[in-house]
């Protein structure tokens, strides 16, 4: 690195990651993600954005992966950090959104940071410290029932609180709406009153720029990809196409689908609706015969990869994803579908795939490893949050057009779409 990191990022999971680096990158920024952290040198860019598989692990464990990425991104002269967490604030009940938050300050030398998760371009809002999914809290969302993390409160004031052990605070709307001095005012009041974190309420961009601008001195922001949108500006950096110029797509085309998550199955329905070629996994054949669904999977694929697009999903209804739990374990299970999808990913890479979508934040986190990915350069963005990028898969020794969809994002013809736009 050639001059400094104006801001350094830490995200939770790897989906996660693209969205943020898609967001600092349409402000402005030219960022590089990097698959855990780096062990090679990065190329000289406004902002790193460091991608974690921590979302779901063991507390300490996300704690200090964490506080390994910090360490490297200090010693790029970095001093401002962005841990990126879920807009949906996805977080197992011992963590690790407190835990990690509150290393990272401590690591910091700081006492206090915003925490906001909302993102009002894809309908995440936080209101009176209640979050929003769409229309409905996130507890109503399809969130409650989500595989690997269900969120069942709104209150992300309580929410906050139960996994950290500083005082967790609100920052209203009445005052984000004000601007940037009176919410500068409102942060100094919380930190005087011995308050660690402020959750900030943020219904529109507005109040996001708002936030941003006066974050400008702040060393840490804990959020969703929103705030993302008005940190480049503090550094006088504004739009410009060119920062997401990829190299041109060929090849052969694929998805793997791991997310359950209401939109994936909205758009796994589309595809197959509109006769695209479809393979589902069945995690309890799985169980008893992983090598060999693996390579019937491919199998499949290999003979109708020539004609289209494929499809290999292992996408359920939340009454079956339970019933694979009850048998194998929620983590069992995770791993194995995520281990069987990734081994597929890779084997579709092998088969000339390099055009690849990935369904499912901890489905994506397998495939890229699975693939050896250890950068992507982001490019243009498909819906909100999710990016087409191009990386080297050294694992399959290819260089491929990979994206990664959050469960919860795009719209039911995504994957179609996808492609279009690479075409
Ligand atoms: N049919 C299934 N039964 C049980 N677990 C599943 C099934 N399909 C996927 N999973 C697991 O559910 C989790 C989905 O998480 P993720 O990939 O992060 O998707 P999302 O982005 O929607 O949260 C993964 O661990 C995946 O392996
Ligand atoms: O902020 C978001 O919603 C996404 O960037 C994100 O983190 C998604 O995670 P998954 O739903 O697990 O893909």
């Amino acid at each position: 690195m050639t001059r400094p990191l104006l801001l350094g990022c830490i995200a939770d999971d790897f989906t996660g990651a693209t969205d943020l680096a898609n967001n600092l990158v349409r402000a402005g920024m030219q960022v590089v993600q990097t698959i855990g952290v780096p062990r090679a040198p990065v190329d000289s860019v406004d902002a790193v954005v460091v991608a974690l598989k921590s979302r779901t692990i063991p507390a300490a464990e996300a704690v200090a992966q964490s506080l390994a990425a910090l360490q490297w991104l200090q010693a790029q002269g970095c001093s401002q950090f962005y841990f990126k967490v879920c807009s949906t604030f996805d977080s197992t009940p011992q963590g690790n959104i407190g835990p990690v938050a509150e290393a990272l300050l401590q690591a910091l030398g700081a006492d206090f940071c915003c925490v906001t998760p909302a993102f009002p371009e894809n309908a995440r809002t936080v209101y009176k410290g209640h979050l929003f999914v769409g229309d409905v809290l996130l507890s109503e969302s399809g969130m409650r029932q989500h595989p690997l993390t269900p969120m069942t409160d709104a209150n992300l004031v309580r929410v906050m609180q139960a996994q950290s052990r500083g005082r967790v605070g609100l920052i209203e709307h009445a005052v984000v709406r004000a601007g940037a001095g009176p919410l500068r005012a409102r942060i100094a009041q919380l930190r005087g009153e011995g308050v660690r974190f402020g959750i900030v309420d943020a219904v529109a961009d507005a109040d996001l720029l708002a936030l941003g601008e006066a974050l400008r001195d702040a060393p840490l922001v804990v959020a969703g990809s929103g705030v993302a949108i008005a940190l480049p500006r503090n550094h006088g950096l504004a739009p410009r196409p060119e920062a997401a110029a990829l190299p041109p797509a060929g090849g052969l085309r694929a998805i793997v689908s791991g997310s359950c998550s209401q939109a994936t199955q909205a758009q796994v329905a589309d595809f197959i609706a509109a006769g695209g070629a479809a393979r589902a996994i069945d995690p309890l054949q799985l169980a008893d015969d992983r090598e060999g669904v693996v390579r019937e999977a491919l199998d499949w694929a290999a003979g109708e990869l020539g004609h289209g697009a494929v499809l290999v999903y292992s996408t359920d209804r939340p009454e079956s994803v339970r019933a694979v739990q009850e048998r194998l374990g929620v983590q069992q299970a995770g791993a194995l579908v995520e281990d069987a999808l990734a081994s597929i990913a890779k084997g579709l890479v092998q088969r000339g795939v390099r055009q690849l979508v990935v369904a499912g934040g901890e489905t994506s986190g397998a495939v890229v490893q699975a693939l050896g990915v250890a950068q992507m350069r982001i490019g243009r963005q498909i819906d909100p949050g999710v990016p087409w990028c191009h990386a080297a898969a050294p694992a399959c020794d290819a260089q491929l057009h990979l994206a990664l969809k959050s469960g919860n994002f795009g719209s039911a013809d995504f994957f179609r779409k996808a492609f279009a736009l690479l075409a």
